[in-house]
């Protein structure tokens, strides 16, 4: 049976590992910077190449929204390649539309892009992004100089955007979701007066506000501070960094098991911070070693407790809980009230399923405490949460009778994850 999400059952047994794991793997490419270079490439005139993209269907969104907007792309799927042909949209015309899937990150890049079009752009997702906020990119796109229209709930999905954004100052808050300071950062530099953000409240993911920028000066742009003068993004050949939240779950299953893992393409020089996961594994009592562009993790047999601020690396929260499972002593994290506006309340969602399974996990004002306990067999809800899939998936790792249901949702931004947890 193979084991991609394009495959896979309605319900998924997860078989416990008959032996500690030595292996090293490569993991698909980071969703967030696949994103932010097609974002990039598209708004730079001439041709770039990506290299070393994921295709997933965040990335599959992406691409569509950035072929509506008028790039040239030519795809090598088994090349892991894209060509992009950018263009300007400020030269644009016509009515586009643009479906943003599940994809916050394509929904939150792709509307201030195409507010830069002097023609109208409706921007819709599907509904779980629909239920997701935009509302403050609105405001600001708004106070900007685009015309936004609601085409339903104020604030949400489906709107339609027209330009051009003239720029200038805009407050933005931060406490939200930090993809509307990136969209609004990349958009930037094709604002004629340029773009100066002023955060109204303390921002969350921190760290993926860094990789945007880091972007846009490989194709070019120079940000200082939160501010962006006009500028012309340049075409580049620019290699993507694997995923660094997918690497989470490899690392996890290592400390989970007492195995070893290697995550090649990733360390002390990735673009990402949920790198940093690795950090936390070692606090709990696994053994890391980094290098610049490996890290392995071994399990030593020991875990305890933690607790934790993830507000910049909560993409891994879910798996952090997993491991917190098999520790000796409760686990507590904090700083992450904005994961419940993700694909679910993942702070529900996660205490949720480890009581269903017998443990004793709560649901705190910011975060979530897992007290480790016995595990019983149990089949898990996943509330087409990708991370709430692949999460769950490494308690079947040591506990016999673990089973995921619908396990499709991995398609996210992982298709093949199924498939490198069977190479442990
Ligand atoms: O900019 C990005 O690539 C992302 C930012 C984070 O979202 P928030 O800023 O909404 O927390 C993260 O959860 C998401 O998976 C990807
Ligand atoms: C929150 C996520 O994605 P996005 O916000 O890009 O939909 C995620 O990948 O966990």
């Amino acid at each position: 049976m193979s084991l991609h999400a394009d495959d896979l059952p309605d319900v998924l047994a997860v078989a416990p590992l008959t032996a500690p794991p030595d292996v090293s793997l490569r993991p698909p490419g980071s969703k967030s910077i696949t994103n932010r270079a097609l974002i990039c490439a598209a708004l730079a005139p001439g041709r770039s190449t990506l290299t070393g993209m994921l295709f997933a269907n965040d990335t599959h969104a992406m691409l569509g929204a950035v072929r509506a907007l008028g790039a040239g792309l030519t795809v090598d799927e088994s090349a892991k390649t894209v060509l992009v042909d950018g263009i300007d949209p400020r030269e644009a015309s016509g009515e586009v539309h643009i479906d943003a899937r599940q994809s916050g990150t394509t929904g939150r890049f792709i509307l201030p892009a195409a507010a830069l079009r002097p023609a109208r752009g409706v921007v819709d997702g599907d509904p779980q992004l629909r239920a997701r906020p935009f509302g403050p990119l609105v405001d600001a796109l708004r106070e900007l100089g685009a015309t936004i229209e609601d085409l339903d709930r104020p604030g949400y999905l489906p709107v339609a955007a027209t330009g051009p954004v003239a720029g200038g100052k805009v407050a933005l808050p931060g406490h939200i979701s930090s993809q509307y300071l990136s969209g609004l950062l990349m958009a930037g530099p094709l604002m004629a007066d340029g773009l100066t953000v002023e955060l109204t409240s303390p921002l969350v993911s921190v760290p993926y506000v860094e990789s945007t920028t880091a972007v846009m000066a490989a194709f070019g742009v120079a940000v200082d501070g939160l501010t962006v003068a006009p500028q012309t993004y340049r075409p580049t050949e620019y290699a993507i960094e694997p995923d660094a939240s997918a690497a989470s779950y490899l690392l996890a299953a290592a400390a989970i098991t007492g195995g070893r893992v290697t995550v090649e393409g990733l360390g002390t020089r990735s673009l990402q911070g949920d790198v940093r996961f690795a950090d936390l594994l070692e606090q709990m009592g696994a053994r890391v070693e980094r290098g610049a562009d490996r890290i392995t993790v071994t399990g030593t047999g020991e875990l305890h407790g933690i607790t934790v601020d993830m507000a910049d690396i909560s993409d891994t929260a879910q798996t952090l809980a997993a491991v917190a499972a098999f520790a000796d002593s409760p686990t507590v994290v904090t700083g992450i009230d904005f994961i419940r506006r993700k694909e679910t309340d993942r702070i529900a969602a996660i205490v949720t399923e480890l009581r269903r399974t017998g443990l004793d996990a709560t649901e705190d004002v910011d975060g979530f405490t897992v007290r480790p306990g016995r595990i019983a067999p149990t089949d898990f809800e996943t509330y087409d949460d990708h991370r709430m899939a692949m999460s769950l998936a490494l308690l079947g790792l040591r506990v016999p009778g673990i089973r995921i249901r619908h396990p499709r949702c991995v398609s996210k931004t992982y298709p093949t994850y199924f498939e490198d947890l069977a190479r442990l």
